[in-house]
């Protein structure tokens, strides 16, 4: 569904990702991790059209994606940190991206159902706490049925009920066959919503494997472990 063909992106003399090369396939949770600053957001705003490469081919469905904007409608994105103007509502929020929207062809509001928000509606997006801004997030990436969804960090910030229900609604999408790439430094949540595991370490794909050949290849039955593992091997 995504293919991802030798990206290159440098800012000034830092080369922050250096001839990555993927595939994404439709009906799979992606985890991907690797230490701070390894590039993995850089990673996530190109394909969002949010960073320019400077080489490199990314293809949606066999199209490149470069320099295109048609294709943005098709993608879910959660920030890390949601930015919203403060004094607007949630209300005004949500029905203003509904407004860019509105040729969507199905809205799914369930997550403004399971989080309450609709009960909150009258309040400003300057006066929410961390954690229900990103239920905002969640409920905006999550609302126009994108067939990609592109999750930052998303139960950081959430109390547990909250990261349960995120996670359920994970694993459902995934089942409508859904592509969902989540980064997460999170190894239970990693475990429980994710396919595969990409790893990124200094703009280079470390390793991209199920997590059963994970386990199997660094002989460890505890993800964490083998994660481990695998990250500090030589190349
Ligand atoms: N707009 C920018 N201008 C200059 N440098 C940037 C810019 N955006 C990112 N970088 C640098 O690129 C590198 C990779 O950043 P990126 O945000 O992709 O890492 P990350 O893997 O997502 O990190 P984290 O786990 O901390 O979120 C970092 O050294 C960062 O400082």
């Amino acid at each position: 569904m995504i293919t991802i063909e030798n990206l290159q992106k440098s800012y000034g003399k830092l080369s922050v990702l250096r001839d990555v090369s993927v595939r994404f396939e439709a009906g799979k949770v992606i985890s991907i991790i690797g230490p701070n600053g390894s590039g993995k957001t850089t990673l996530s705003k190109s394909i969002l059209g949010m960073v320019l490469p400077d080489s490199g081919e990314i293809k949606i469905d066999g199209q490149s994606v470069l320099k295109q904007h048609a294709y943005r409608s098709q993608i879910g994105y959660m920030p890390q940190i949601g930015r919203y103007p403060e004094n607007m509502k949630i209300r005004q929020v949500i029905d203003m991206i509904r407004d860019i929207r509105k040729n969507a062809p199905v809205f799914d509001e369930e997550l403004i159902g399971l989080y309450g928000l609709k009960a909150m509606y009258e309040k400003r997006m300057g006066s929410l706490s961390g954690g229900t801004k990103q239920k905002v997030s969640a409920a905006l990436a999550f609302l126009f049925n994108p067939q990609i969804l592109i999750l930052d960090e998303p139960t950081a910030g959430l109390d547990p009920v909250s990261a349960e229900i995120l996670k359920c609604k994970i694993l459902k999408e995934k089942k409508n066959g859904k592509l969902i790439l989540i980064t997460s430094h999170i190894m239970s949540e990693i475990e429980e919503v994710a396919d595969e595991v990409m790893c990124l370490m200094d703009g280079q794909i470390k390793f991209h494997e199920s997590i059963s050949a994970l386990k199997e290849q660094a002989q460890e039955e505890q993800l964490s472990r083998a994660i481990a593992k695998m990250m500090s091997e030589e190349d």
